[in-house]
């Protein structure tokens, strides 16, 4: 599938006087995991209810598929942070009502991933453990077989096999159909394994934005004694001890700016680099690396 699933242009959520969301302008494109970021309160979960129309813009504009987020809701799953479901429905009321609501409901593939985890199917979801709970409604996300999948920290209430065992159905599941995900998660480590883009939020603004490939390949970490610097490059953070500096830098090509052979050059990976960022808030006030 080509084109972009969510397409967001100067999109801002006030509340009052503070925004929640300001000045986001961003692509996802289709068939992409992206990994949604940020520190809490940066504004992930009101990003996800404004793609879902749950959320009005207070200024721009959000289209999903091309059309407006109401208009595209036969072809988007959500799950929400606290995993809302009707808690006296048992799993198997549940999964009568997606298929009532969804045409494409896939009743088979929802009985059987909740056969697998072993869910009661006639015990009532509010009589279930949190990560219980987080795994019917992920069930019944799955099931409508959305083209977009919409996940505000899935993973935060399962235990680490469940996790693995969901992070690889997520992968699974997007190879087998495109399905373009968004899942915000606090876990990098998790989201490094199966995202291939990401977006940065930090106090309310996109801060990175890209495929994570490309992002990877324009960071460089340098290591070096502690009095060189490093001209002409753009340094996202730097950390320097009596006797090490530490830079990570972005845009880094040697072909066109030398840099005093005393620095080691190193790869970064997708946490270095979130978390450089994360830690240099006030450098970048808009999108970076962003190449699609
Ligand atoms: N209903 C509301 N009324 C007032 N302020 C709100 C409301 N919902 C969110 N906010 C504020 O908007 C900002 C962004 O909140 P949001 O829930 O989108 O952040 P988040 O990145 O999802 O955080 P977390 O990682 O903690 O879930 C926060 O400062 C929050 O306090």
């Amino acid at each position: 599938m080509t084109g972009n699933a969510v397409e967001t242009a100067g999109l801002g959520r006030r509340y009052g006087k503070n925004w929640a969301l300001r000045d986001c302008t961003l692509q996802l494109p289709a068939g992409r995991i992206a990994a949604l970021v940020g520190p809490n309160g940066a504004g992930k979960s009101t990003l996800l209810h404004l793609m879902v129309g749950l959320l009005q813009p207070s200024a721009g504009t959000v289209t999903v598929f091309g059309d407006s987020p109401a208009g595209s809701l036969a072809h988007v799953g959500f799950v929400a942070q606290d995993t809302p479901l009707y808690r006296d429905f048992s799993p198997t009321e549940l999964i009568e009502l997606g298929r009532r609501l969804n045409r494409s409901f896939d009743v088979a593939l929802a009985k059987e991933r909740l056969a697998h985890l072993g869910i009661a199917m006639d015990r009532a979801v509010g009589k279930m453990s949190g990560g219980q709970r987080a795994q019917v409604a992920l069930t019944l996300a799955f099931a409508k077989r959305p083209r977009l999948l919409l996940l505000d920290e899935p993973v935060a209430s399962l235990d680490p096999l469940a996790r693995r065992e969901f992070l690889q159905s997520l992968m699974g599941g997007v190879a087998d159909e495109g399905t373009t995900v968004l899942l915000s998660s606090h876990l990098l480590g998790d989201l490094e394994r199966v995202c291939d883009y990401l977006i940065v939020l930090n106090h309310s603004q996109v801060q990175v934005v890209g495929g994570v490939d490309e992002l990877i390949a324009d960071h460089r970490v340098l290591i070096g004694p502690a009095d060189i610097e490093a001209h002409g490059l753009t340094v996202v953070q730097e950390r320097r001890t009596n006797r090490q500096a530490t830079l990570l830098v972005r845009g880094y090509d040697p072909n066109v700016t030398p840099i005093d052979p005393q620095w080691t050059v190193h790869d970064v990976n997708l946490e270095d680099l979130v978390l450089a960022y994360l830690a240099n808030e006030g450098a970048f006030s808009g999108p970076v690396g962003v190449r699609p």
